[in-house]
């Protein structure tokens, strides 16, 4: 059966120069109930992988973010969660709103650089945010470009 898409974000307070992260801690299921994560979730039927994170950006966080480039993953571009999921990640930035956990998630919190990895993240995320890390410190200091912004 093929992999079901999860699309989420690494939501940064400046794509031009992000230090600040939003990790979210699931409220559910109990399962993975307290560990953090990026905000997200599955594509649903007739959505692009775009509109379905704008979708649940809205409905998780209540913002509307700006989206900018794509972390690939070492799977055709995508991060293998488990033998059911496959994520892809986009960095985006806020640009209406202040994120509040409203559901799925009961805390929010901004991770200062040097302190990303400082939460313990869902296991299959842990390498995603080593990757996230190394990305962000491949372009700083200034004046090379950041993440940028897509739309
Ligand atoms: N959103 C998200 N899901 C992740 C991450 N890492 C990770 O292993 N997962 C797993 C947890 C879930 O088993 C699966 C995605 O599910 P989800 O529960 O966020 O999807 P959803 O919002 O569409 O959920 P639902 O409406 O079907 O309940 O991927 C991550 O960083 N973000």
């Amino acid at each position: 059966m093929d992999p079901v898409l999860v699309v989420a974000a690494a939501v940064v307070d400046d794509l031009d120069d992000p230090r600040l992260l939003l990790a979210a801690r699931r409220a559910t299921p109990a399962s993975l109930a307290g560990r953090w994560e990026f905000p997200g979730g599955k594509v649903d039927p007739g959505e692009t992988p775009e509109e379905a994170l704008h979708r649940e950006l809205r409905e998780e966080l209540g913002v509307r973010v700006g989206l900018g480039v794509e972390l690939l993953g070492p799977d055709d571009g995508a991060w293998r969660l488990s033998e059911r999921y496959v994520m892809r990640l986009w960095f985006a930035e806020v640009v209406e709103g202040s994120p509040e956990p409203i559901v799925e998630h009961d805390e929010l919190r901004w991770l200062p650089s040097g302190q990303w990895h400082d939460v313990p993240w869902l296991d299959a995320d842990v390498p995603i945010v080593d990757r996230l890390v190394e990305f962000v410190a491949s372009f700083a200091p200034d004046p090379h470009p950041g993440p940028g912004r897509l739309a």
